[in-house]
């Protein structure tokens, strides 16, 4: 059998370069890279899109190998039927490697086609690194990759206003393109370089804010020989997701005819506050993940799709949405619940195997993104602690009961199973020392006043709250999840 780009050709791939994109992971190519395909199908843009791998290892060869040229699987149910919607992605020109080639990055900057900056680094990715140069080929971090970028277009066009870019980062961090800014030019003042250059970058460039919602399951590991003999093709870089999608982005609008994808039905929102959006997301969907996804994965689940299919674990996690985390949101309730029911939709799609390992990597960060401003909401609004979202932190202090080897951190399911338990070293440590105890009482108590892990609060001054873990914990020991929270849903 032959790869896809024997057959489908890079139809798009050949207009102008006039996007560069910072990943070239599933997220991105399930999402941007598809909307910009169907804004170039649609007649209503004509660019092409530039792939750059972030790091020194990613995909760069295999997506040259196909041309760039790629299939996207998006399944779910509609109108009540399921639907399968697989479509051929042709805007992708090339990828770059800018440890083995960083010339072909500095020669993107001095294009003149180039407009659009749009990138996805994951949560680690929008930091500083200290050391980084503006001589390094490349420079280590995506900040100062950006930042010596910037300056070899600034130089290129002699600081002409013109030829600033447009910045659509995605990264799932708060202000994602504030922060990409205010790092650059940390890199700038670092580097010394002229006042002009600074004062470039804040005016002749846009860093927007962004929130993206669409879940994106890679790889169909499990499926290739499906979609091989449905589409008569093979693709290394065939990439699967939900049929939802959303981009909220929060920037001076006149800026979004740099990239018409909100003319599409894509579902692009051009706003100038995404805060509420980003709120409600990552409360109720995100949280509603990282709420449900430890105890499940303890109790014996593998997938979202399975525990959704479990009343206790479905009415837990309903019971967490709509009495635990919808009170503390400050929008109007019914649009908080049409969200509620959707995301409660998606998690039921019966294509969608979203791995609870998965997702649970670095729950740390995550439960005190995306769970514990509802816990403490939750406690403002109502005077005591939930009974759910108390007990989604007891299972995640549970989780992460490991024991270090020389190849990670390793936890045990309730069937005796093991599983390895991702996160920052510290946080393994950490955890694995307090576990070396028998005492549960004395687990949350040293959990729980770890201000580090909770934007600087000790969790022990919430009334109520550091028993109740230890409750939990000590119940863990001789019940099993499902029946604690059957009681819970009662
Ligand atoms: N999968 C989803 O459903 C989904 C949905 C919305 C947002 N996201 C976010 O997208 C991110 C990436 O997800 P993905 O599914 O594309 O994963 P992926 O593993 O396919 O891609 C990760 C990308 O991030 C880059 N990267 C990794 N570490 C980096 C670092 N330290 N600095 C710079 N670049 C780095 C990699 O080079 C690669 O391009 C996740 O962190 C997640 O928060 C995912
Ligand atoms: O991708 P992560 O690891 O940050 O989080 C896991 C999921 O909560 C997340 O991927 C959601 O599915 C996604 O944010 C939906 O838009």
């Amino acid at each position: 059998m032959e790869f896809i780009n024997k057959t489908v050709k890079k139809v798009y791939g050949n207009y102008p370069e006039r996007i560069l994109q910072f990943g070239e992971g599933n997220f991105l190519r399930a999402f941007v890279d598809w909307m910009i395909d169907k804004a170039n199908r649609d007649g209503i843009y004509e660019g092409s899109i530039v792939l750059c791998q972030p790091i020194d290892r990613g995909m760069a060869d295999m997506i040259n190998a196909q041309e760039g040229v790629y299939s996207l699987a998006m399944r779910g149910i509609e109108n009540g039927k399921p639907l399968e919607r697989i479509e051929q992605i042709t805007s992708v020109s090339r990828c770059l490697n800018p440890y083995k080639d960083y010339e072909a990055l500095m020669a993107l900057a001095r294009s003149a086609d180039l407009e659009v900056i749009v990138s996805n680094t994951t949560e680690a990715g929008i930091a500083y690194k200290a050391g980084d140069k503006l001589t390094d080929t490349p420079p280590s971090s995506f900040p100062a990759k950006i930042t010596a970028f910037l300056y070899e277009r600034y130089k290129a066009f002699g600081g002409d206003q013109e030829r600033g870019l447009l910045f659509l980062p995605v990264e799932l961090i708060d202000n994602n393109g504030d922060e990409l800014k205010r790092i650059v030019l940390q890199y700038a003042a670092e580097w010394e370089l002229e006042e002009d250059f600074i004062s470039w970058v804040c005016t002749a460039n846009e860093f927007t804010n962004t929130l993206v919602d669409r879940i994106v399951t890679g790889y169909p590991r499990d499926q290739i020989e499906y979609f091989e003999d449905k589409l008569g093709w093979k693709d290394n870089i065939i990439v699967t997701s939900e049929l939802f999608h959303l981009w909220v982005i929060q920037g001076d609008e006149a800026w979004a005819e740099k990239l018409p994808i909100h003319k599409t039905d894509a579902n692009v929102i051009w706003t100038r506050d995404v805060t509420p959006y980003k709120k409600r997301k990552v409360r109720i969907l995100n949280g509603g993940h990282t709420s449900t996804v430890l105890a499940a994965y303890l109790a014996g689940y593998t997938i979202v799709l399975d525990f959704m299919k479990d009343d206790v674990f479905r009415s837990f996690l309903q019971k967490v949405i709509y009495e635990e985390v919808i009170p503390t949101l400050d929008l109007p309730r019914e649009e908080l619940e049409t969200f509620a029911a959707a995301v409660s939709d998606r998690f039921s799609n019966p294509y969608i195997k979203h791995k609870l390992l998965d997702i649970s990597l670095n729950s740390c960060s995550k439960f005190n993104a995306r769970c514990l401003p509802s816990l403490l909401g939750y406690v403002e609004t109502k005077g005591q602690v939930p009974d759910c979202l108390s007990f989604s932190l007891a299972a995640f202090l549970k989780f992460y009961q490991g024991q270090m080897r020389e190849e990670g951190c390793f936890g045990v399911r309730e069937d005796g199973t093991e599983y390895q338990i991702k996160d920052d070293k510290e946080v393994l440590d950490f955890f694995h020392n307090i576990w070396s105890s028998n005492d549960t009482s004395l687990v949350a108590r040293q959990a729980l006043s770890h201000t580090s892990f909770w934007s600087g609060r000790d969790l022990t001054k919430v009334e109520g709250l550091e028993e109740k873990i230890a409750g939990y914990l000590a119940e863990m020991e001789h019940k099993n999840i499902r029946s604690i929270i059957a009681n819970l849903i009662k």
